[in-house]
């Protein structure tokens, strides 16, 4: 293992996670779905905790282990949290309830995101989790910046795409979409943008003011 792969290791095993995420987590590789790694989830309760965030927008809520991480540290959040599968939806409600988060924090929306994410206010939420399908990111992120407040942050985690992305060899729908945002956010001049190696890769983008 290279000295690379042993950092790496190490910090995806370093943060503790409660008993709901580690019971979420199981039961969302049993269903075959791929949560945000544990290094990603102490991220995303970080940021969360560090915006102060009231509002904060999922797309993707698989069955719960990145909501959960987003509520973790946020005690005023409400989670605004959209998902196309009912049963994966079926499945997270029954993991926020057990893990004890209020039904008056939580919106679970079922829908396409393409078609949810532009009845959403616009400028109203603290951070925006990009967590669905890859080949549909462009279109994600172009709603997520309509939503997420000057001072805000959309969060991409999967970015390399299972690290299809480095590969310049890769020219697959996801690694092509997720290349071209990358290039879209270096060149903008209302983002800035942080790339981490975490997990399959997390990007983090600032809304700037203006
Ligand atoms: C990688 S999983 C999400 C994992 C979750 N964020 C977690 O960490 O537990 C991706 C999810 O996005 C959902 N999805 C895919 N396309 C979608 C779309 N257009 N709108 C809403 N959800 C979508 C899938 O059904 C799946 O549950």
């Amino acid at each position: 293992m290279s000295k690379l792969e042993r950092n790496w290791q190490y910090a995806e095993q370093y943060p503790g996670e409660t008993d709901a995420i580690v019971r979420a987590r199981r039961l969302s590789l049993e269903l075959g779905l791929e949560p945000v790694s544990r290094s990603t989830a102490a991220q995303l309760s970080a940021l969360t905790a560090l915006t102060r965030a009231q509002a904060v927008c999922e797309v993707g809520t698989g069955v719960g282990v990145s909501g959960l991480a987003l509520l973790r540290y946020a005690p005023e959040a409400t989670l605004t949290s959209i998902e196309i599968e009912p049963e994966h939806l079926r499945e997270a409600r029954g993991v926020l309830a057990e893990a004890g988060v209020p039904s008056s924090r939580l919106r679970l929306v079922e829908g396409d995101a393409r078609h949810v994410m532009p009845r959403l206010n616009l400028g109203a939420y603290d951070l925006v989790l990009l967590d669905a399908d890859p080949g549909q990111l462009l279109e994600h992120f172009e709603h997520a910046l309509g939503i997420v407040r000057p001072g805000g942050c959309i969060v991409v985690p999967g970015i390399f795409a299972h690290g299809r992305v480095p590969d310049p060899a890769a020219r697959d729908e996801a690694a092509v979409a997720c290349r071209d945002l990358l290039a879209l956010v270096a060149e903008s001049p209302a983002i800035a943008p942080m790339l981490s190696p975490t997990g399959d890769g997390v990007l983090t983008l600032v809304r700037l003011d203006g």
